[in-house]
């Protein structure tokens, strides 16, 4: 238990002092709600026997205090105390449960952004061995589950113990027997439900790896849209989503209905119970009206509160076991990105910090080694080359040799096995940061965003923070302007999810305006091969070569036609460099 609130804790965010006075919160309302019934009892027996005020301690003192004519005046008395406590009850029970839920939901939304940011910031690799399902997942579902099957049943079960703790009291001064009789009731359904904790575990687990499945098939199937179209293998995803939904709702399925057990179990044996014990105390001494009538009125609150508080809490066990598969989950995932010292992602939000490392001279990769995690084989092994400010260097090699591997570890992706990549003799690892940002990334497939060609060009930045006149500049670069120029919207076109009302030689011109914009020393891009048609590739080119001199360009080839231009032409081959030259000494000479 003590490991399970640890780890609770850790998942939490923002200030745990709340927790605390949440608690109180509850425990409080949780007293009057106990006091107020506490004194039902009572009042019912006074009501059928007034003068029995005489007999409760406390009760005498107050009517003697308040000078009353007769006995049956206290009664009026009494029933206002109640109806006050239970006003006060419901008044501060309304108040502390509209702050929890205001809690609860900030704690989600809390918890939302602080894996969002772990995700954007953890180191490259994680990505590469994870599927995005699992981090949406993650992220949307399992922190509301965190909600509902951590902290709420944490949260009632803490008052709900308080209730039944007051009202098991009250019950001994009453009636012991009844207590014993109760406690015989709750026990045997405490029990069982503890019992089956491995089992809702399992049906918490089930559920949520189904839920990762099921967005897994919807990913893969609305994703690959075109191609599953053409395929005809739409059932095929129907089927994949079909059989996780199916699993997801047997599990949901038994726990949820396992759920009901407690409050059908134990309302049944207290009927079962009152009744025997009624026939029983009837049979074997015969008991006064009066007598049964307290015992009624203590049935009555075991009815009330007692069994519904012990239901609810055996319930709230069952809850807790059925997330501990969501909470050890965001714990470990949690734990294991902070453990990589994910710090601030810089520039606040909506804005891109622009902090740049200073470029004067030379970029120099030093025997770069770097191995995929569990591959036995270095995908680059000692790599070593030199890039002179304004000069532009191609990468080429068959496919497999490691070129976008060595781009990937100059764009601070990936962190090597050994080696160091320095600017003017200062070390990238320094503060990789503000590497990246002299760095401008063209990939051969360009991410597009579900939004306007403006937004897509001016990628991550606020659109009051957009400069109107580098994108223009960068539009013109990109050869763009004849597009934007005849679109009845202009920059304000919306593009389409991933870009799907564009044409592939559209998509990559606009990733290039995207890196012109940014205004970066340094362009890496991964060239891509088939998207440009002769003339619009011609055209994209020129404006990369114009740049030669002004800007720093590391490309990946694969035309010959960009190597041309370049100074100096990389061969790799298994991970090393192993020829290096002109285009003339190197692909010429081949
Ligand atoms: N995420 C990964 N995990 C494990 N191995 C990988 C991963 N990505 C690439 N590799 C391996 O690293 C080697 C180099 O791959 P890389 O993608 O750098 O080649 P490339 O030259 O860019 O090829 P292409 O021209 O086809 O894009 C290959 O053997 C590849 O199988």
């Amino acid at each position: 238990m003590i490991k399970y609130l640890s780890k609770v804790l850790y998942v939490l965010s923002g200030r745990k002092s709340k927790l605390l006075l949440i608690l109180l919160m509850f425990v409080g309302t949780s007293v009057l709600e106990a006091l107020g019934i506490g004194l039902i009892g009572p009042f019912i027996t006074i009501a059928s026997k007034p003068e029995s005020i005489h007999t409760i301690g406390v009760l005498d003192w107050v009517y003697r205090q308040l000078g009353l004519q007769s006995s049956s005046h206290f009664i009026p008395v009494l029933g206002l105390v109640i109806i006050f406590i239970f006003c006060f009850k419901s008044i501060s029970y309304f108040l502390a449960r509209t702050y929890i839920y205001k809690f609860t939901f900030d704690q989600k939304r809390q918890q939302m952004s602080r894996l969002l940011h772990a995700y954007l910031a953890v180191p490259y690799t994680f990505h590469l061995s994870r599927n995005t399902a699992s981090l949406i997942k993650n992220i949307i579902l399992e922190t509301n589950s965190f909600t509902l099957s951590c902290m709420q049943p944490l949260l009632e079960g803490a008052a709900n113990l308080v209730v039944i703790c007051v009202l098991l009291l009250l019950l001994i001064k009453t009636s012991p027997l009844l207590m014993v009789m109760i406690l015989g009731i709750l026990l045997p359904t405490f029990i069982l439900f503890y019992r089956l904790g491995n089992k809702f575990k399992r049906w918490g687990k089930i559920a949520s790896e189904s839920q990762k499945e099921i967005i897994r098939a919807i990913n893969h199937g609305l994703g690959g849209v075109k191609e599953t179209r053409v395929i005809g293998c739409e059932s095929y995803f129907e089927k994949e989503m079909d059989k996780h939904t199916e699993k997801y709702e047997r599990a949901a399925t038994l726990f949820n209905s396992s759920q009901l057990l407690p409050r059908v179990l134990i309302e049944t044996s207290l009927i079962g119970f009152v009744v025997l014990f009624i026939s029983l105390s009837q049979v074997m001494g015969g008991q006064s009206m009066e007598d049964l009538t307290s015992v009624m009125g203590v049935f009555a609150i075991a009815s009330m509160r007692l069994i519904p508080a012990s239901s609810q809490l055996i319930q709230g066990i069952g809850r807790i076991r059925n997330g501990s598969h969501t909470l050890d989950m965001l714990y470990l995932d949690l734990k294991e990105i902070e453990k990589e010292k994910v710090g601030s992602l810089g520039g606040g939000y909506g804005e891109i910090e622009s902090k740049a490392m200073s470029f004067r001279d030379r970029v120099e990769l030093s025997n770069i080694t770097y191995r995929y995690p569990g591959n036995s084989e270095a995908a680059l092994q000692d790599v070593s080359l030199e890039i002179r400010k304004g000069e532009s260097i191609a990468f080429i090699g068959k496919s497999g040799a490691g070129k976008t591997t060595l781009v990937d570890v100059v764009l601070g992706l990936l962190t090597p096995e050994s080696g160091d990549i320095r600017v003017d003799d200062l070390s990238i690892y320094n503060s990789l940061r503000a590497w990246q940002n002299l760095i401008g990334y063209i990939p051969q497939s360009i991410f597009l965003t579900d939004d306007t060609i403006e937004r897509n060009i001016a990628f991550g930045v606020n659109d009051d923070k957009i400069n109107y006149e580098r994108l223009d500049r960068a539009i013109k670069a990109a050869q763009l302007g004849e597009l934007v120029a005849e679109l009845p919207k202009g920059i304000k076109t919306e593009v389409g999810e991933r870009g799907v009302r564009l044409s592939g030689g559209q998509r990559q011109r606009i990733g290039i305006a995207r890196a012109l914009y940014h205004e970066r020393e340094i362009l890496v891009l991964d060239e891509a091969t088939a998207a440009l048609d002769n003339e619009t590739e011609r055209l994209v080119s020129e404006a990369i070569t114009s740049l030669a001199g002004t800007k720093t360009l590391i490309i990946i080839a694969h035309r010959l036609t960009t190597v041309e231009k370049c100074d100096r032409v990389y061969v790799m081959e298994r991970g090393r460099v192993v020829k290096v030259g002109s285009y003339g000494e190197v692909v010429l000479e081949r």
